[in-house]
Parts: structure tokens; C-alpha cells; sequence
């Protein structure tokens, strides 16, 4: 690859888990520069007040949003985000000549009406809507290829429709039997303060939430329909574990040909993600651990079979905060460019 240049990005939300993931992983990034960072109550701050760790290589100031300005310097917008905002920037930056990578839900659903019935709010930017590309590299790398707006899933829709595309893709599982039970760390719930992520709240402690109305299980449906070609329904249960990131995903189904064994799926899933250099699948037997994508890009995967069930079961496993957020908007940034799909993203595991 010759010389990239230096394209010119901003980042909208600097100050939270996303913004600072974005801004340590783009540091190292040999085709951007970062040259805005914005904010709402951090504006105004040094970034390396917030993070000093990171002040040796980050010197710039977080600003107030005038979306005039951010266009006027940045080429590339990510918005990392609290829900229902991103929707209102991202049709002005767009206007005004500016590519966009949302992080949060809002350009993630086709239907404009199952995002308010999950989210709420009033939104009339269905033509917007109509131009977003769901930004999972792995599924529609060239859509994203060609996007002027991406929606970035998140990292429980992320690690579990890693596990399940391949299955539906092939119509190996029986309609509407996908179970899928999600365990994260506690830094998927961002920065902000609350109440359960308190140290003495959490640790030592798991705990099922949203059980039977997590607001992801209409955006795995909605992948998982259009990858089976019908409508598909899941069971989504996440789970808050006492880790700060990390989230695995176990996955059961009950297989339509009941012939299948381990090493048959193990065979389609390495053919299926053979082009995806951010998908690593495991041998037969070897069950990931979440440590081991900490820090990294990557996405592994398992897949058992239980011949007295009958029922597959796909173990996944990513970093929640890079290609369950940052990282993966990184990679659609790759793939928008035309560079590398993983280019200045990391794909070892700092832990032993
Ligand atoms: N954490 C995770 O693992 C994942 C999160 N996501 C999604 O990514 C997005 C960002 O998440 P995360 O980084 O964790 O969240 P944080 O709570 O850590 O950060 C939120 C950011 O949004 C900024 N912000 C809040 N309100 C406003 C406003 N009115 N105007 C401008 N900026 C504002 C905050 O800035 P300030 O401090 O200046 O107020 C902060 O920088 C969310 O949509 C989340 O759902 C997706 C995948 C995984
Ligand atoms: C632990 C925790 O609270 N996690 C978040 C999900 C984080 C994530 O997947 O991001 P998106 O919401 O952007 O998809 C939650 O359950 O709402």
C-alpha cells in the first residue's frame, strides 16, 4: 500500500468509552488524522485532562458541537453517542459533504417505526434512514464499501449475529429456535454514573436484565430475517458480569439436519469467514475465553453440536468496546476508504 495521506476525522462524543477508544486506536492509524473532538459537558477541557494517560499523544481540546465547523475541517464523522442524537446531526453533516459513522442505535433499523417503538422519540428522517448501511463488515462489506452513512451495531448484536450468520445463511437451524444467552462487562454501559455499575454493586455478582424485551433482540431479528430470507424471531437474555470488558455469547439452536457433527459446522464456518481477517474460528473442542479478544478486533468463534439434542451451540466471544463499538467503526472507516479492513486495528490480546 502506497502512501494513505492523512484524512481528516472527527469524533463527536469524545469524552465517553467509545470517543476514547476511537481516539487511542486512531492515534496509531497510518491514514487519519484526528483533528476534532467534540463533546457536551467535557467541552472546554483538554482531552488530556480527562485521560492523562493518553496526554502525551493527544493534544487537543474538547469543543462545543457547531457541525458547520466540524464539517468544514473533518472529511469522516464519528458520532459515539447517547441514543437519539446522532439522528440529528448526522442529515446536516451528510449535507454538507461529510461521510458518517454512527456508533449508536439510531441508523441501525430499516423500519423507522421499530426504532421509536424500542427507543422512542420523534424522528422524521426516514429518507436518511433509507441511506444508512449496517455497518457489520463481516455481512455487508460492500454496502459499507459504497456508504456515505454507516450504523455500527453494538456488541451484544455484534458477537451474537457472528455466531448465528452462518446458520441462517444456510438454513441449518429450525425456524425461531435461536436462543441466545450474552454475558458483558460492565464498561458496555458507558462512562456515565449509575447506580448498579458501582464497584460494590457489581462485583462479585451476575445478573440476568431486560429478559424478554431487550431492545437488541429486534436488531437481531431484523439481521438474522435478512440473512434467512423470512422473518426470524430469537430469545435474547444478557447478562452484567463483574468484568470491565469482554462479552461472550452462547448460542443454541436445534439443527434441522440432526446428521450434522461438530467438524461439518466447524467446516462451514471457516469457509464462511475464510475473506473476514477480524473472525477467527476455533478448533474442534477449543471453547474462547474473553480475555483473549481484550483489546483486539477480533470476533472468536466456536461451534459444538449435542447429538442427544440435537441443538448447535456457537460460542462467541469479542472486546465490547472495539469490535463490539470503536474497532468496528474503524473497520467500516477501512472499507470506506478502500484500505486495508483491518488496517491500524489491534489483533492481539494484551493478556497472557
Ligand atoms: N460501551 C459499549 O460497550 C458500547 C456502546 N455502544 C454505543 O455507543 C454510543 C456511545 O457509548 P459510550 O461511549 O459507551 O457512552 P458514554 O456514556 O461513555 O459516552 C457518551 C458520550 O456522549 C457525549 N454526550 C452525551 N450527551 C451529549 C449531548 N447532548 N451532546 C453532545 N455529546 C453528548 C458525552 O459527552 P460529555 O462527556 O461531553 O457530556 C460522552 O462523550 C452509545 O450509543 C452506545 O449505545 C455501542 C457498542 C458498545
Ligand atoms: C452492559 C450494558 O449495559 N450493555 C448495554 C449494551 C451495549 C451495546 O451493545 O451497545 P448498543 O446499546 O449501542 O448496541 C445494554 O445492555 O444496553
Amino acid at each position: 500500500m502506497g502512501d494513505l495521506g492523512q484524512l481528516p476525522v472527527g469524533i463527536i462524543g469524545a469524552s465517553g468509552y467509545g470517543g476514547v477508544q476511537l481516539i487511542r486506536l486512531l492515534m496509531d492509524h497510518p491514514g487519519v488524522e484526528v483533528v476534532y473532538l467534540g463533546g457536551s459537558s467535557s467541552a472546554g477541557k483538554p482531552f488530556s485532562e480527562l485521560y492523562p494517560h493518553l496526554g502525551h499523544c493527544v493534544n487537543l481540546t474538547i469543543e462545543e458541537i457547531d457541525l458547520d465547523k466540524i464539517a468544514s475541517r473533518c472529511q469522516v464523522v464519528f458520532l459515539s453517542l447517547p441514543n437519539g442524537l446522532a439522528c440529528q446531526m448526522a442529515p446536516p453533516l451528510l449535507a454538507k459533504g461529510c461521510k458518517v459513522i454512527d456508533l449508536s442505535a439510531d441508523y441501525r433499523f430499516k423500519n423507522l417505526e421499530t426504532y421509536k417503538t424500542w427507543y422512542g422519540g420523534e424522528r422524521n428522517d426516514q429518507e436518511t434512514v433509507a441511506s444508512a448501511v449496517y455497518g457489520l463488515p463481516e455481512l455487508y462489506r460492500d454496502r459499507i464499501a459504497n456508504a456515505k452513512l454507516v450504523g455500527c451495531p453494538g456488541c451484544y448484536v455484534t458477537t451474537s449475529l457472528l455466531a448465528l450468520a452462518p446458520l441462517l445463511k444456510q438454513g441449518l437451524i429450525q425456524p425461531d429456535t435461536a436462543i441466545i444467552d450474552a454475558k458483558s462487562g460492565t464498561s458496555g454501559a458507558g462512562r456515565k454514573a449509575k447506580t448498579n455499575l458501582l464497584l460494590a454493586e457489581a462485583d462479585s455478582s451476575v445478573a440476568a436484565y431486560g429478559v424478554a424485551r431487550h431492545r437488541h433482540t429486534p436488531e437481531i431479528e431484523q439481521i438474522c430475517s435478512d440473512l434467512a430470507g423470512h422473518e426470524v424471531m430469537v430469545q435474547f437474555t444478557p447478562h452484567l458480569m463483574p468484568m470491565v470488558r469482554g462479552l461472550l455469547a452462547t448460542v443454541y439452536a436445534t439443527l434441522r439436519d440432526p446428521g450434522l457433527v461438530r467438524e461439518d459446522l466447524a467446516t462451514i464456518y471457516n469457509a464462511f469467514y475464510r475473506a473476514s481477517p477480524c473472525v477467527r474460528v476455533l478448533p474442534s473442542g477449543t471453547y474462547p475465553q474473553t480475555k483473549w479478544a481484550c483489546g483486539t478486533n477480533l470476533c472468536y468463534i466456536s461451534v459444538e453440536v449435542d447429538p442427544r439434542t440435537d441443538r448447535v451451540i456457537v460460542m462467541s466471544v469479542t472486546d465490547n468496546l472495539i469490535k463490539g463499538q470503536a474497532g468496528q467503526a474503524i473497520q467500516c472507516l477501512n472499507l470506506i476508504m478502500g484500505w486495508d479492513e483491518k488496517l491500524g486495528l489491534p489483533l492481539l490480546s494484551f493478556y497472557p
